[in-house]
């Protein structure tokens, strides 16, 4: 993708001031970017802890490499490079970032963003210049946006240490600008205001995006034109949903595009940003017991598992127009399944693995109706306690049919892959909240111990669970000889409970995808071929299932789901391994 260098632009959201990522090695054979390489040398080696870490593709965009355990030095740095201005996706002392959330009266600013802001600068992953600005047509002062603010952040790591005095530091980098999402006067406003702050220092601008899509492109073109950077980088994260079908997204794109260049433009997709999700790659492409074993000669199926315990409760008026396929499986399971079936990449480069997802994508073959079965939550009472059906929740239209559960068996006609069901199934109000990926593998070939299973012989096969939440784990099912005389066998988990091994805890996924974006770091967010060939996908489906009024079937608030997910799975030979009763 074409790398933009411009750095005498007029003030324009097209003008995502960028050097190329080149590539040098210096002794330790490391590979590393150089202008983030440049960036740190001129930061300064004793800054703060952001500048010592990685960001998420393994590569130190800001570290510092150690030659024989001594820091690095100006001699380190190639001639050619000492004189190059710092002007990266990092921080500098010249610079200043500031970050726009953009619809900061609303849920997802409170509940996710600023805390996550909060956490990264808790843990001075941000840069030593930033500043916060909260931007909604709600009338605020910047003390009742600090106010609002406070009340929702949290000490993730360590409760005690100094997490008050971090949090008035933080509240008092946080500002707000009351205007309309529309207005280039209310946004040139805005742009007096990110001055003001940014103080003559090469500005570079984070706009969030957490407001309804019908929004986007109106505040995408105001700040475009009235509030973009004129010398540093504008980016803008855009949230979900990215359009309602291939045709709908297509034209969010092309809009967007109008003021936005590609690489300006993060899809952000926050099951990318999960712990285990990351890990995917790194258990697949760093152990050797794993990457062998990956392909349609030892997998039997491969099953991605969502379930909430709880049901749209006020959402219904955003849900209903959308349904489970569109809110999670086109998604979020989606980008799991790409992640997890795409061949090697040639690099952990944004690039290589998005070429990576999409040719996997672009192997599948586009859902039918006779692949899916979708349901609905229904109220029902237990315990003296009654809980809702979705058509009981007051934003949601009487008689809906819009899908809360759905379950669906894909392909991915490559030669990896043929044959081998990944079935899919997500649903809200059901009787755990769980997402996880779950590997079933092949019977053992003429298996000396077949006697010791009984008839069913499934019940032996390995199965590899990867559970991104909640109590992330990794395990494998597992035959064992039971200790002792004669000869007993039973199933056994080699487990991997990350709140054991690692103890520290865990960061949000908007932490990890706020400071990527911050970073320029692309490979967790969604590029527009990817979202493209996911829309392919399931727009058929889904056009063909509305026009035939497809009525889901009625399942019980706080049940396991329909039975018809049980009959898909059937279909292909499957039985869904968080029904099995040996869950951990
Ligand atoms: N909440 C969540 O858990 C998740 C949300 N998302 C996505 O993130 C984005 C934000 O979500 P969320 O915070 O829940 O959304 P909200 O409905 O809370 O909207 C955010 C803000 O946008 C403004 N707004 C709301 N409706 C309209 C409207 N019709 N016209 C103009 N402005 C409006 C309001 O601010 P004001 O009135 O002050 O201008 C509101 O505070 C959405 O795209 C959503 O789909 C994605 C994943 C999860
Ligand atoms: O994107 C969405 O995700 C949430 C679930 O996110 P999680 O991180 O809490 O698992 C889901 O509730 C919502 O409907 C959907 O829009």
């Amino acid at each position: 993708m074409a790398t933009r260098i411009n750095p005498c632009s007029s003030s324009s959201f097209k003008h995502d001031v960028h050097i190329p990522t080149r590539r040098i090695t210096i002794a330790s054979s490391r590979t590393y970017r150089t202008s983030k390489w440049v960036s740190q040398i001129s930061s300064g080696i004793h800054a703060k802890r952001h500048l010592e870490l990685k960001s998420s593709n393994g590569y130190p965009l800001n570290a510092v490499p150690l030659q024989d355990g001594n820091p690095l030095t100006e001699d380190h740095i190639a001639p050619q490079l000492k004189e190059r201005p710092f002007i990266s996706g990092s921080e500098s002392p010249e610079s200043t970032l500031s970050i726009t959330v953009v619809g900061a009266s609303g849920d997802l600013a409170k509940k996710k963003i600023f805390p996550a802001l909060f956490a990264l600068f808790y843990e001075d992953w941000l840069p030593e210049n930033f500043a916060v600005f909260g931007y909604a047509r709600t009338k605020m002062t910047d003390e009742e946006l600090r106010d609002m603010i406070s009340k929702t952040l949290t000490c993730r790591i360590d409760k005690s240490a100094n997490c008050g005095d971090k949090m008035d530091q933080f509240l008092k980098r946080c500002f707000y600008h009351s205007g309309q999402y529309s207005s280039e006067e209310h946004f040139a406003e805005l742009d007096k205001k990110l001055k003001e702050k940014e103080g003559g220092k090469l500005p570079n601008r984070l706009f969030y995006l957490s407001i309804p899509p019908n929004i986007f492109v109106d505040v995408v073109r105001c700040a475009s034109l009235r509030a973009s950077s004129a010398s540093g980088w504008t980016r803008v994260i855009v949230e979900k949903p990215f359009g309602r079908d291939s045709q709908s997204s297509g034209e969010l794109t092309r809009s967007l595009k109008k003021y936005l260049n590609e690489d300006q433009i993060f899809r952000i997709d926050h099951y990318l940003g999960k712990e285990l999700v990351e890990n995917l790659s790194v258990l697949r492409f760093s152990n050797l017991v794993f990457e062998p074993l990956w392909s349609r000669n030892y997998i039997r199926n491969v099953q991605l598992i969502f379930s909430e315990d709880f049901g749209t409760e006020g959402r219904g008026g955003y849900f209903d127009n959308y349904g489970i396929i569109r809110d999670i499986m086109q998604n979020h399971l989606l980008q799991i399944l790409a992640l997890f079936a795409m061949e090697t990449p040639v690099s952990l480069d944004a690039e290589d693995i998005r070429n990576e997802k999409v040719k996997v994508l672009r192997s599948m073959r586009p859902l039918q109706l006779e692949d899916v079965i979708v349901g609905q939550y229904k109220g029902h009472s237990k315990g003296g306690q009654s809980y809702p059906a979705y058509t009981d929740d007051p934003t949601v239209p009487k008689g809906s049919i819009t899908p809360t559960f759905a379950a669906a068996a894909l392909f991915i006609n490559n030669a990896r892959w043929d044959g081998v069901p990944f079935l899919m199934k997500a649903g809200k109000a059901l009787h755990t909240r769980r997402a996880e990926i779950r590997v079933q593998f092949r019977h053992v070939p003429g298996n000396l111990y077949k006697r010791n299973f009984g008839t069913d012989l499934d019940k032996a096969t390995n199965e590899l669970v990867l559970r991104v939440q909640p109590d992330e784990a990794i395990y494998l099912k597992i035959n064992n000889k039971v200790p002792g005389l004669g000869m007993k066998l039973d199933r056994s988990d080699l487990n991997l409970l990350y709140r054991a091994r690692y103890p520290r805890g865990i960061p949000d996924a908007y932490e990890r995808l706020l400071l990527d974006a911050i970073e320029g770091e692309r490979r967790l967010f969604i590029r527009s071929d990817e979202l493209d060939a996911a829309w392919a996908l399931f727009t058929p489906l889904l056009k063909e299932s509305e026009e035939k009024k497809i009525i889901p079937e009625l399942y019980p608030y706080g049940s396991r789901g329909p039975v018809g997910a049980h009959y898909l799975a059937a279909k292909h030979n499957v039985r869904w391994g968080d029904l099995s009763g040996e869950e951990l």
